[in-house]
Parts: structure tokens; C-alpha cells; sequence
């Protein structure tokens, strides 16, 4: 059985106008000068997906949305569906961040009702869970990833593709990243949690890592055991250190 190739996806969150189209032709074109084994995508704000994937077809860089409504359509003010976003190019979305878990309000069950509209929409979910700091700190990190997973991942997954990203609340943006083997404890148990939820289908499923990566770290954080590549934030805002990164996996 083969391994899949990492996955480095970056999330730029509510970053970025039209001149930071720049920042992905920037990747796109180091990339075509020097092709790597990654997978890579880029996950703009809502507005710049469309934009984003015209400036970007053609070329090994895949575009993501960073949240999608359940529904394929309707009287869901302000909200985007997942046909909406494959509509513009989008080939994946990120679902249940913790900034959408903690910010807007969002359970489990509402993550895997959105997961089942990426699906019938035919995108990739990379599917976000991770603990907060007072949840590891009263050693509950694995029961609350393992549990997040449960709840998360509908059935409907087995036959898909997906990816699922480890991003540990406190690490996000901080600076702060969990010990390597921190990392690796989480993983091997995502791993098993997959397997178990998904059979042999489960083994192969990506887990990526987030949360404070960047150029320096990204070589030893990918090396980790389990870890199928990251989740990057603000490092994934300019091209030479979503590059650095891309470039360690
Ligand atoms: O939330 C993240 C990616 O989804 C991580 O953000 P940072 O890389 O900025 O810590």
C-alpha cells in the first residue's frame, strides 16, 4: 500500500485582497520551476476563491474553501454551500476550525453535516480538531480529539477522500507548538480512531498538523510519526515561507 503524498494545504483565514493574488502566483510559479512531492493547496477568504482559481489553473496548486453551510442552497443569509465553492474552483474546504467550533457555535454534529455537504458537492473536507489549553492541561487532549473525530466523521467518509488536520487551540497563532512527541501521541491516536471508524481505508487517511508552523519547524514537525502533512496560517501569507514549508515536507 502506498502512502499519499503530504498534503501542505494554508489557510489564510480573513487575510488577503486582490493584490494578495500575487503571494499564489509567487507559489505557483517556484513550484513549476521546482516540482515537489507535495500536494499543495491554498485556502483564500470566500471572496478571492474564484480569483484564486483562475490565477492559479493549470498549475499543481489546488484551491479550498474555509467553511461551507450544510445546505446545497437557500434562505441562509450571508452563508456559501459547497456547490457554491466548487462552483468557483474550489477542490476542498476546511470544516470545523476551531475559530468556527469556538466562534460561531459549531458541534460535532453540525462539522459532520457540513462534511456530508462537501461530499455531495464532490470536495475533499479536511476536517479540524484539537483541544484547548485547559483540556490538555487536565489531560484530556486524546479523549477530546479522539472524541471530536467520532463526532465529526460521518459514515459517508469511507468511500471518500479526505483529510483530517490535528490543530491544537493554543498553538494557533501563539507561537507555541506542542512537543514532538506532544505531536505524535495525537496522531498515532487519530490514526487508530481512523482505522477503527474506517477500516483500512482509515490507515491511509492524511493527518495533517497545524498550529505555529513555520519554515523552521516544519521539517522536524513532518517527520513526526502519523503526521501526513500541515495546516498553515500565517505562514502560509507569503510565498517564501508557505514555500520553506512546502519545501520541507
Ligand atoms: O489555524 C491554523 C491553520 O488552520 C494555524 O494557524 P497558524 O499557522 O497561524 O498558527
Amino acid at each position: 500500500m502506498t502512502t499519499p503524498r503530504p498534503l501542505i494545504a494554508g489557510n489564510w483565514k480573513m487575510n488577503g485582497l486582490a493584490a494578495s493574488l500575487d503571494e499564489a502566483r509567487a507559489v505557483a510559479a517556484a513550484l513549476d520551476a521546482h516540482p515537489v512531492g507535495a500536494r499543495v493547496a491554498l485556502c483564500p477568504p470566500a471572496t478571492l476563491v474564484e480569483r484564486m482559481a483562475q490565477v492559479l489553473a493549470g498549475t499543481g496548486v489546488a484551491i479550498g474553501g474555509q467553511d461551507c453551510r450544510a445546505e446545497a442552497g437557500g434562505a441562509f443569509t450571508g452563508d456559501i454551500s459547497a456547490e457554491m465553492l466548487a462552483e468557483a474552483g474550489a477542490s476542498l474546504v476546511i470544516l470545523g476550525h476551531s475559530e468556527r467550533r469556538a466562534g460561531h457555535g459549531e458541534t460535532d454534529s453540525d462539522v459532520a453535516a457540513k462534511v456530508a455537504g462537501a461530499l455531495r458537492a464532490g470536495l475533499e473536507p479536511i476536517v479540524c480538531v484539537g483541544e484547548t489549553l485547559e483540556q490538555r492541561q487536565a489531560g484530556q487532549a486524546l479523549a477530546v480529539v479522539t472524541g471530536q473525530l467520532r463526532g465529526s466523521l460521518p459514515a459517508a467518509l469511507a468511500d471518500a477522500d479526505f483529510a483530517v488536520a490535528y490543530e491544537p487551540v493554543w498553538a494557533i497563532g501563539s507561537g507555541l507548538t506542542p512537543s514532538l512527541a506532544e505531536i505524535e501521541e495525537v496522531h498515532v491516536a487519530a490514526r487508530a480512531t481512523l482505522v477503527e471508524l474506517f477500516g483500512a481505508a482509515g490507515a491511509r487517511v492524511p493527518i495533517l498538523y497545524g498550529g505555529s508552523v513555520k519554515p523552521s519547524n516544519a521539517r522536524d514537525i513532518l517527520a513526526v510519526k502519523d503526521v501526513g502533512g500541515a495546516l498553515v496560517g500565517g505562514a502560509s501569507l507569503k510565498a517564501a515561507d508557505f514555500l520553506g514549508i512546502i519545501n520541507a515536507a
